[in-house]
């Protein structure tokens, strides 16, 4: 405590030093702004910088000198709220909102996210930096959150012709089965230990996570447990840990860090951002590191030179361990593991995300339920679980999943470009350096757009083509929603992306008859949290088993 503390004359001067020199910082700072809001006016702050064309800049409010709008920002929390509200009192789908000296463009029509990610892709192809992804991406080494440049063709490279291939995700899909049924079996368990009857309330949300976090676990370490896991299929505390670290660090990546926007006050950590992401990363390296380690121990001699002999593969790392350029290994250690980290980082939120929300949406509507359930039935029956082969004739089930994917997306926003030069964009100025954020949330609920955009109707993605259903795809290259957003940048694995997706909401709706946790006369509270657009709470529904006993077995 500060009364216990007893000060020696020395360390009271340099105390009263400080506290002057931060007295006079302030005063210097307060003088400079005052200077500049004389000299410049508030409105001028709104013409694009030193470009080329009259064309003005979206509209948006007036920003203060050198800090933008960040005192808005602060005041306005959550800052992705304010931004939508913005634009909804503005009656705009464009705007520009400066933020330091970074002009941040969200954007929510469909026609203007084309233009920029269509036609003028190459030029908005950019990836800013922030702090989340220099920890995320261990220092920019990774695809997703690496700005353009050898690194990010590498890794792409690498992403997509070893780790997506066709090739690869069909070696690996023995381990996706053995996922989806253990998901059948710990949800069997959940609900019947619950009751004599043989239904009972279970936590989906646990449950939806835990398959998505299974499936890439399975994939790229060939394991599902970190540790003693469990016996009845459901996850341990560091799977659990590691899930939610997943979750803690996707919304810290782009959440308006002031620093992203003021670089020079990084040092102060005013939001808490830096550390709580330091802390998340050191969950990751706390589970993946020993095991990555092992195996390059027991792949690469000494001298880092590939033990040739070793056996074939038999995951996503061995595969990234044994890559090769002149004979020597293509990755360093570190690569890998900000690789294997941004693996897990891309490939749980979002298929979790929209199964979580599919599933409350139709428990409320029985109606929708019972149809894709039917569907499932007439396609697949009851003998066996539903596999990834089934999925084409799913076209119903398949435009439930899109449609959550529409209206429930987990970000406001998609993961942000920027430009790299000078644009005109829908007869605005878009000045080098901007952000562009296409809003996820704005264009799925864009009433122009969409019917009814606020309500849940899968039919809406159903389409005829010659005589039958056409197929239903989860990807949405018109961006009239995102999905896989669309472009240089686009998501590069849309098929597992899919697959993942379509597999858990097939599997839970084939395996368990499901009603509000209450019964059926009641209904799923469908709310969102405040700072993203995830179930405010937990999705708690009760499950009844409904296919023969020996498919809820793990043998
Ligand atoms: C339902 C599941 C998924 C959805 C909805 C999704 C969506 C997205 C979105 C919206 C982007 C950003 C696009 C942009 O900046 O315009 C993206 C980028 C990316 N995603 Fe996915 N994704 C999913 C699963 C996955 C999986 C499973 C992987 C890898 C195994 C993956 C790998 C990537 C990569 C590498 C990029 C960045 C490409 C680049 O920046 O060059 N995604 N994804």
């Amino acid at each position: 405590m500060i009364n216990n503390i007893s000060l020696c004359p020395g360390s009271l001067t340099s105390l009263t030093n400080l506290a002057i020199s931060t007295k006079i910082s302030f005063i210097i700072f307060a003088s400079i702004l005052l200077v500049l809001i004389i000299k410049f006016g508030f409105n001028t702050c709104r013409k694009p910088p030193s470009m080329s064309t009259n064309a003005p800049l979206p509209p948006g409010p007036a920003p203060w000198p050198i800090v933008g709008c960040v005192p808005k920002l602060l005041r306005s929390k959550p800052a992705m709220r304010w931004i939508l509200s913005l634009m909804a009192e503005m009656n705009t789908e464009i705007a520009c909102i400066r933020l330091g000296k970074v002009h941040v463009i969200p954007v929510t029509s469909p026609e203007l996210a084309r233009e920029f990610f269509r036609k003028n892709d190459e030029r908005f192809a950019q990836r800013p930096k922030s702090m989340g992804t220099e920890y995320m991406s261990h220092g920019y080494l990774t695809t997703v959150f690496t700005p353009l440049g050898d690194q990010w063709k590498k890794m792409k490279r690498i992403m997509t012709s070893e780790l997506i291939s066709p090739a690869r995700l069909h070696w690996l899909l023995v381990k996706r089965t053995e996922e989806a049924k253990n998901l059948v079996y710990f949800v069997y368990n959940q609900c019947t230990k619950k009751s004599a009857s043989g239904g009972g309330v279970v936590d989906l949300r646990m449950a939806i996570r835990q398959y998505a976090g299974n499936v890439v676990r399975k994939m790229v370490f060939n394991r599902r447990y970190f540790g003693q896991g469990r016996e009845d299929g459901g996850p341990g505390l560091e799977e659990v840990e590691q899930v939610d670290a997943i979750f803690t660090g996707l919304s810290l990546c782009y959440a308006f860090c002031i620093s992203d926007y003021l670089p020079y006050l990084r040092w102060f950590d005013f939001q808490g951002h830096e550390k709580m992401m330091k802390k998340t990363m050191k969950i990751f390296n706390k589970y993946h590191d020993p095991i990555i380690d092992q195996r390059i121990r027991q792949r690469r001699n000494t001298n880092d030179k590939l033990i040739t002999e070793k056996k074939e593969p038999e995951d996503l790392l061995d595969v990234l361990i044994s890559l090769k350029a002149d004979g020597k290994p293509l990755l360093s250690t570190e690569e890998i593991r900000a690789q294997i980290t941004e693996l897990f980082y891309v490939a749980v939120d979002n298929p979790s995300n929209a199964v979580e929300w599919a599933l409350a949406e139709m428990i409320n509507q029985p109606d929708i339920l019972r149809k894709a359930v039917e569907e499932i039935d007439l396609v697949v029956g009851k003998e066996r679980l539903v596999q990834e082969s089934d999925l084409p004739k799913l076209n119903y089930m398949k435009a439930c999943a899109r449609e959550a994917l529409r209206l429930h997306p987990l970000t406001s926003f998609n993961i942000p470009h920027m430009s790299t030069a000078d644009a005109v964009v829908g007869g605005y100025s878009i000045p080098k350096g901007s952000h562009v954020m296409l809003s996820r949330y704005g264009l799925g609920r864009n009433a122009r757009i969409w019917d009814e955009p606020l309500k849940f109707k899968p039919e809406r993605h159903l389409r005829m083509e010659n005589g039958s259903l056409a197929n239903v795809e989860l990807a949405e290259p018109d961006l009239r929603f995102i999905s896989f957003s669309s472009g240089r940048r686009g998501c590069v694995a849309i098929p597992i992306g899919s697959a993942m997706t379509n597999m858990l909401l097939a599997t839970l709706l084939q395996a368990f008859d499901w009603s509000a946790p209450l019964g059926d006369r009641y209904l799923i509270d469908l709310s969102e949290s405040v700072d993203d657009h995830s179930m405010s709470e937990s999705l708690l529904a009760q499950a009844k088993p409904r296919l023969p006993l020996c498919i809820y077995t793990m043998e």
